[in-house]
């Protein structure tokens, strides 16, 4: 099974299982759902990270690369965690993080010492005056330098919590080997790596004027980052077989295929792009925008024919739920089903995001505390200084916070997530959205997951096929796959009207979302995966 062949699912650790009654998922409450996993036809699972962690950003800082977090468990449970998936031909797919630590981690700790052999691991600078080191900003809405004990700042894109490493240093490569091939030998089969473009700074001068991410242009995609990249896929993943998926931000088609690199220097196996998850905003998430669906589909073909092959998704843990945000609530079962016919049909590798197989929607909380993500209290903070009107803070965040993506799988109407207390709270619909109402229902949208996943596996031009674009047009997206003399027809409807479809639409039906009807308009969310004669060959 290549990754080209494979199907993703992202596990976000502390909301998918509890194996303890501590209300915090762990490594052995996934263990006890691999063979659900396994049902759905999963072959690949992105485990965001489990690392030993402060947990000011959930995990995505980091205080030790080699061990784990003893709220999810032991390095033992890890191990048996990766061998009870091989057994069922799962395989691991590990989150590293290689653009910053936590500031617990020890070697920012030995850092704080301007004499320590750590100190250039980081950036810490002196001010300038009164003034920061420079004017770049941070991901999360705050200045980008935090001031150390010693009247020196350090750099940090991302929360204070999480300084930045610096790749000038030499031994910064030989530390990340011995980190990827720490995990390589464990039997992992890849690594997620997060936000690995923007990694390489140039210089620390001040950054141009912009309104937000101030400095971008001194680390984004800069040609150091490129031959690390190269370094690491040649001399750590192709010996071992192993695969990178990137997640990239802020770039274009150009870039992306520049950060693919070419056959005989790879950099990254596929990555995450971002331009169809800024369809629905103006200038930054916060300020979203009526969704509109042509818009959204331009971006997926344009990206679908200027790249090689994609890491296709709609969420992940930092995205608010797709059947809320592309969907509808009152066509729940027939947009969710829609969304995932277009994921797991066009070109390239498709990532589910836990929860997404059963149709869950943003969360339902009535008050500021219920929300734990950093970068959500961080923005309310900033929206608040900004003078922006407390109905409009609360329109934000309801509509675009993290946490939307990170409350407790819904394994049953009654808590099947947690016999304790959940660390976030659990969404009320899950009476009605769970997979155990949904397993035996076969009109529902995880038993279409799992037929999706099949015609998929059964069909090679589903996966090797070229993507062919059709229509565009009033919220209809139609296109072809086509491999040889096979020819697969996929039409949608993302609109709640009636649409006319003028195009033929004979053949066999492989799935559809509504019960069929002779009819040429297609109905609100419909979705229909037909396989037609290829009367060009
Ligand atoms: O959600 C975003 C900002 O609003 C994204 O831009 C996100 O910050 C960016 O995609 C990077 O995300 C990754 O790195 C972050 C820092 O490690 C971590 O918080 C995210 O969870 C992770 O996916
Ligand atoms: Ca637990």
């Amino acid at each position: 099974m290549t990754f080209k062949q494979g199907i993703f699912y992202q596990i976000y650790p502390r909301s998918f299982k509890d194996a303890n009654g501590d209300g915090i998922g762990d490594i052995k409450g996934i263990i006890s759902k691999l063979d659900y996993l396994l049902q759905l036809g999963v072959n690949y699972i992105w485990l965001s990270p489990v690392y030993a962690s402060p947990n000011v950003d959930f995990g995505y800082d980091i205080s030790d690369y080699f061990s784990i977090n003893p709220e999810y468990g032991t390095m033992a449970d890890m191990d048996k965690l990766i061998a009870e998936g091989k057994k069922r031909g799962i395989y691991f797919v590990m989150d590293l993080v290689m653009n910053h630590t936590s500031s617990e981690h020890a070697w920012f700790k030995s850092s704080l010492d301007p004499n320590s052999p750590y100190r250039d691991y980081y950036f810490h600078r002196p001010g300038k005056g009164n003034k920061l080191p420079n004017n770049w900003t941070s991901f999360f809405g705050e200045k980008a330098w935090s001031k150390n004990a010693d009247g020196t700042y350090y750099l940090h894109l991302f929360a204070q919590n999480q300084p930045d490493l610096n790749w000038d240093h030499p031994m910064m490569y030989e530390e990340f080997k011995k980190i990827i091939l720490f995990w390589l030998n464990k039997g992992i089969k890849g690594f997620r790596c997060d936000v690995v473009n923007v990694m390489c700074k140039t210089d620390l001068e001040n950054g141009k004027n912009r309104l937000f991410l101030k400095g971008l242009e001194k680390y984004q995609s800069t040609p150091k980052n490129h031959m690390y990249l190269k370094r690491i896929h040649k001399e750590l993943i192709e010996p071992n077989g192993a695969f990178l998926v990137g997640e990239t931000v802020m770039i274009n088609t150009q870039q992306a295929n520049d950060l693919l690199g070419t056959e005989s220097e790879k950099e990254l196996d596929m990555m995450f792009g971002f331009e169809h998850m800024d369809a629905d905003q103006f200038l930054v998430k916060w300020f979203k925008r009526k969704f509109n669906p042509d818009k959204f589909n331009r971006i997926l073909t344009k990206w679908q024919l200027e790249l090689p092959w994609n890491a296709n998704y709609f969420e992940n843990h930092d995205q608010p739920r797709s059947v809320s945000r592309y969907g509808s609530l009152h066509y729940h079962k027939e947009s969710a089903k829609m969304l995932s016919t277009v994921l797991l049909t066009l070109k390239g590798s498709p990532f589910i995001f836990q929860g997404q197989e059963i149709g869950m929607t943003n969360v339902d909380y009535k008050s500021l505390d219920e929300y734990m993500d950093i970068e959500t209290k961080n923005i309310w903070a900033l929206a608040k200084k900004l003078w922006i009107p407390k109905f409009y803070r609360w329109h934000m965040i309801k509509t675009v916070s993290r946490d939307n993506a990170r409350s407790p799988m819904q394994w049953d109407a009654k808590g099947g997530f947690s016999t304790g207390k959940p660390w976030l709270r659990i969404n009320h619909n899950q009476t009605i959205i769970n997979v155990e109402a949904q397993t035996d229902d076969g009109n529902s949208i995880l038993s279409y997951y799992k037929r999706l996943i099949k015609i998929r596996q059964q069909h090679p031009v589903l996966i090797d096929g070229d993507f062919v674009p059709l229509v565009i047009k009033k919220g209809v997206f139609a296109y072809h796959r086509v491999l040889g003399n096979q020819k697969i027809l996929v039409v949608v409807n993302m609109s709640s009207k009636y649409r006319k479809f003028k195009h033929s639409m004979d053949g066999e039906i492989l799935l559809q979302n509504y019960p069929p009807l002779e009819m040429k308009r297609l109905r609100p969310y419909e979705a229909r995966i037909i396989e037609v004669q290829n009367d060009q060959v």
